[in-house]
């Protein structure tokens, strides 16, 4: 469950995620959760998840440490139903595609009707269109990806787990968001997550961050 604390261990698992990855199959899911955790990028074959598994990680939110429990889940249609029953606890997916699958970018609608079908009104989404470093195969265009995120009303970014570019954005975004909703006054104005990951990619030079 999301916790403001001071606790760096990952010993406790509830039966709540914070974050949960979503998206078609060798989208990079496991990948881009590794980025985050630790720093790493996991080359090689490709082990597919089965079923589900989770990390957490404690990351640092206007200097209050927050841990987010991240759970990554199976792609393959097969292990579908397992992941269909998390997704109501979850409070924010990151749903993947892959920019070199166009059939995984074609899936995207599909994923977000089986989101609203399953989880809270208020989930938090996030689309993001990885393995943004292998240009030379890029068949879904970033604008394409940008249209679908507006249609939908959900923030945008292009990833990649192997250089890293966006992947901690991605989830600092998503913590900044929670930690928000819990700690939040009645009167207090919203957080702006779509503002916020614009000023943040401005900092950081306006292309290299999409
Ligand atoms: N070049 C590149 N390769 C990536 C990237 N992310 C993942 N991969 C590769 O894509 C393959 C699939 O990655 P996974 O992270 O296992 O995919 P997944 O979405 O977790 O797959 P499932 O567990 O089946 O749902 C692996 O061979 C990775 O090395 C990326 O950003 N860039």
């Amino acid at each position: 469950m999301f916790t403001v604390c001071t606790q760096t261990t990952e010993q406790t698992q509830s039966h709540r995620p914070d974050v949960m990855l979503l998206g078609d199959s060798s989208v990079g899911k496991t990948c881009v959760l590794v980025r985050f955790k630790d720093g790493a990028f996991l080359g090689g074959n490709f082990i597919a998840t089965v079923g589900i598994d989770f990390r957490n990680k404690v990351v640092d939110v206007d200097n209050l440490k927050v841990k987010l429990q991240i759970w990554d889940t199976a792609g393959q249609e097969r292990f579908r139903s397992v992941t269909h029953a998390y997704y109501r606890d979850a409070q924010a997916l990151l749903l993947l595609y892959d920019i070199t699958s166009k059939p995984s970018f074609d899936n995207i609608r599909a994923w977000l009707t089986e989101i609203h079908e399953y989880a809270q009104k208020d989930v938090v989404i996030m689309l993001l269109g990885n393995k943004s470093d292998v240009a030379a195969e890029r068949v879904v265009k970033k604008e394409d990806g940008e249209k679908l995120a507006k249609e939908y009303g959900v923030p945008f970014m292009e990833t990649s787990a192997k250089t890293g570019l966006n992947v901690e954005l991605a989830f600092l975004a998503i913590a900044k968001e929670l930690k928000h909703r819990a700690t939040q006054q009645p009167n207090d104005p919203k957080f702006q997550i779509h503002d916020y990951i614009e000023s943040q990619k401005q900092k950081s030079g306006c292309c290299s961050l999409v």
